[in-house]
């Protein structure tokens, strides 16, 4: 590898037939340079013994794949579809020209500055096949400590997640698996694999790739792990931000009444009444609501327009006219075959094709004609679409009664329009400034996107991504999922989620069904199951398990065995003092990021503060806009999401913070427990929550 960077750096050998050449030549040198010599320091760190027609040989697994052109040594990369071999538990594969490949060895090495540290063998032919080194390279890896980025797993992935990260591209997969069982990891592992060459026609550009996360801290810290995996310019977002910048209304305050509801108001009828209508806001038929509304209205602006116009033909004025029939039946087209492109731009197409051919333009003057009557094409689509913002053009639809009716008549049931025309938020407050909310994004988008299309904008030209990876597809509504598909080249959008974490339950799928429904059906949709967990310890993932069970029988967790501290448990004092306490044991213990997650910012914030007065200094997280860089720190469990520490102190654990009764809290609480690698603590002022008191100390619920 040193002897290939020395080549490419010699400037004196990468000389072309002028100096531009030669400059362009040294430059992707340097660049080929650059980019090896960051592995020269670990070039593999697997190997894979191989026989194919009766010959053996060893291949190198590394991070970048190397050919010596003058020598016996290559590494092929972990993307590469011969790199799966190295994690799969296939131990033949249909080699080249029908030759059936053999594995005899497969061999973890841990190379670090140049020096082999370690080798473990994970499968040995002549040992007797499993050696049950996978695990334990694995349990090593996992006892490290956190860091303050997400990390890539390419050393360690397992078998499983192996298959997940690579479900046939071009095929929508949506990977479930419990908390700390990788599934982000995996999302992000899925969009190098998608870069590789090896994909063919499916293979992706970084910078047309999109990932959509529920928060910002959480994105920006997931985004770190993408200069490992040699992706450079891909956007890392959350859906909300998304929407807003693509929509150009970024001025625009997000709010989530409904959220707002469930959290504050004790009334029964209203929050079922709030819920309701934010799962019928998001319900996947909206879109052909939203599409009947836009063609109706439409059908009714083109009936009262027509063109008369006339332009210069072979040196001939030709006149024409299209009077409203016509116009009628060219939009309804356009209408039926709801173009990815966008209503507008198709019109807009539609009718330049429909004038130049009733002109009889020849093809070498199309462009001269094109020009002519452009002014006048453009007006007429202008007065076709007046009026249509998708802001106010969405809202319409939701607030006036006759034009919801006529929409959804067929499409939606009578007690779905009702609740769509109910406003239970009546009594959550406004911002001042202009708003929209989290609910009714979805209808906004799709108004949007019949419009004008969807997907990667770049100065006017829209391209769809090449994939898109959508994060805690739990919290998302169905409605979301056709439009992403819309924006993504087809069928290339994977969803990472986990049913028994999902906190919005008012916006997102009641089940992956759903999702498959609405992504076009359970033949074209796979669900991957990850089965075990590896963030935490034996004794956190029990934990856990047992919370999520409550509102979901069916969740079984499986983590990795990998012993810990038990479950520290403080009762009966100050939160500020207990937390105290659970943290100083956390510091002696050796751990450096530590979390102290509450139930709500504001509680954060005053945690932070008294803190201060038990010695110990703690950072808030309590807006979106803060960063996370390690150390002690205080967030509410929204922002805690995702993320994960060495040690976590869950402060407020007790039923009157996390109300047992209600299962929107059990998950929340699930969420808070499940953040820890290596220490966990619940910490409250009166007694413990009935799903955490210790086993010593059973507390009937
Ligand atoms: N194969 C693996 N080898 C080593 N570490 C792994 C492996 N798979 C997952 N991990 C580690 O497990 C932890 C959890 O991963 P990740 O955050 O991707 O899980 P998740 O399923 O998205 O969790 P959550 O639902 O809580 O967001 C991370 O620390 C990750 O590095």
């Amino acid at each position: 590898m040193l002897r290939q960077i020395g080549v490419w750096e010699d400037r004196g050998r990468n000389v072309g037939a002028d100096l531009e050449t030669s400059l362009t030549l040294a430059d992707t040198a340097e660049e080929h340079a650059a980019m090896l010599s960051v592995h020269v320091h670990q070039p593999y760190f697997g190997s894979l013994r191989v026989r194919v027609a009766g010959r053996e040989q060893t291949l190198y697994v590394g991070k970048h794949a190397f050919r010596d052109l003058k020598g016996p040594h290559s590494v092929v990369s972990w993307e590469a579809d011969v790199g799966s071999l190295f994690y799969s538990d296939a131990l033949t594969w249909e080699a080249r020209r029908g030759l059936t490949g053999t594995i005899r060895r497969r061999r973890q090495l841990d190379v670090a500055d140049r020096t082999l540290h370690r080798l473990t063998d994970l499968y040995d032919d002549e040992a007797g096949g499993d050696t049950g080194g996978r695990e334990q390279v694995l349990v090593r890896r996992l006892s490290e400590a956190s860091t303050t980025a997400m990390r890539d797993v390419v050393e360690t992935l397992q078998p499983e997640q192996n298959g997940a990260m690579r479900s046939p591209a071009g095929q929508p997969v949506v990977i479930q698996g419990a908390a700390g069982s990788g599934k982000t990891t995996i999302g992000f592992h899925r969009l190098a694999w998608l870069a590789h060459p090896d994909r063919g026609v499916h293979q992706a550009s970084p910078t047309n790739l999109l990932v959509l996360m529920p928060n910002a801290v959480l994105a920006r810290y997931a985004a770190r792990v993408l200069p490992g995996l040699n992706l450079q310019g891909v956007a890392v977002t959350t859906p909300e931000a998304w929407a807003l910048s693509f929509l150009g209304i970024e001025k625009m305050e997000v709010t989530d009444r409904t959220l707002s509801l469930l959290l504050n108001d004790h009334d029964t009828g209203r929050r079922k009444a709030a819920w309701r209508r934010g799962k019928a806001l998001g319900d996947a038929r909206m879109l052909a609501v939203v599409q009947r509304h836009l063609a109706g209205k439409t059908l009714a602006q083109v009936e009262r327009l027509s063109l008369n116009t006339a332009a210069v033909v072979r040196g001939e004025r030709r006149a024409l006219v299209l009077d409203s029939p016509r116009l009628r039946d060219l939009l309804s087209d356009v209408l039926t075959r709801s173009p990815l492109e966008g209503y507008r731009a198709a019109f807009r197409a539609a009718l330049e094709e429909e004038t130049l051919s009733r002109l009889r333009v020849p093809d070498e003057e199309i462009t001269l004609v094109s020009r002519q009557l452009a002014q006048e094409l453009t007006g007429l689509v202008g007065k076709t679409f007046a009026g249509m913002l998708p802001v106010s053009e969405g809202r319409r639809l939701l607030t006036d009664e006759g034009a919801l009716r006529a929409a959804a008549e067929g499409v939606l049931d009578e007690r779905t329009i009702r609740i769509l025309l109910s406003d239970p938020l009546a009594g959550i407050s406004r911002p001042r400034r202009s708003h929209v909310d989290v609910t009714e994004l979805p209808v906004v988008l799709a108004v949007a996107a019949l419009l004008d299309g969807l997907g990667r904008r770049e100065g006017r030209v829209l391209t769809p991504y090449d994939h898109i990876v959508l994060d805690e597809g739990q919290d998302y509504a169905p409605l979301l999922y056709r439009l992403l598909a819309r924006a993504a080249r087809p069928g290339h959008l994977t969803v990472l989620g986990d049913s028994s974490q999902g906190v919005a339950g008012f916006k997102g799928p009641a089940n992956w069904g759903e999702v498959q429904a609405a992504l076009g059906g359970v033949d074209r949709v796979t669900v991957r199951t990850l089965s075990r967990t590896y963030r935490s310890t034996r004794q956190i993932t029990e934990l856990g398990a047992r919370i999520a069970r409550t509102y979901n029988p069916d969740a079984s967790v499986i983590g990795v065995d990998r012993e810990g501290a038990e479950v520290e448990r403080l009762s009966g004092g100050s939160l500020a003092v207990l937390s105290a306490r659970a943290v100083g044991g956390m510091l002696a213990a050796g751990h450096r990021n530590i979390a102290l997650v509450t139930r709500r910012a504001a509680d954060a914030e005053r945690l932070a503060a008294d803190l201060q007065f038990e010695d110990v200094d703690a950072r808030p997280i309590t807006t979106e806009q803060a960063r996370y860089e390690g150390g002690v720190v205080v967030l509410p469990v929204n922002l805690a999401k995702g993320l994960e520490f060495d040690g976590c102190v869950v402060v407020g654990a007790d039923a009157g913070t996390y109300d047992p009764a209600v299962p929107f809290e059990s998950r929340l609480l699930y969420v808070a427990a499940s953040r820890g690698l290596h220490a966990l603590a619940l910490v409250a002022q009166g007694t413990l929550h009935p799903l955490l008191a210790g086993d010593a100390d059973p507390v009937t619920p």
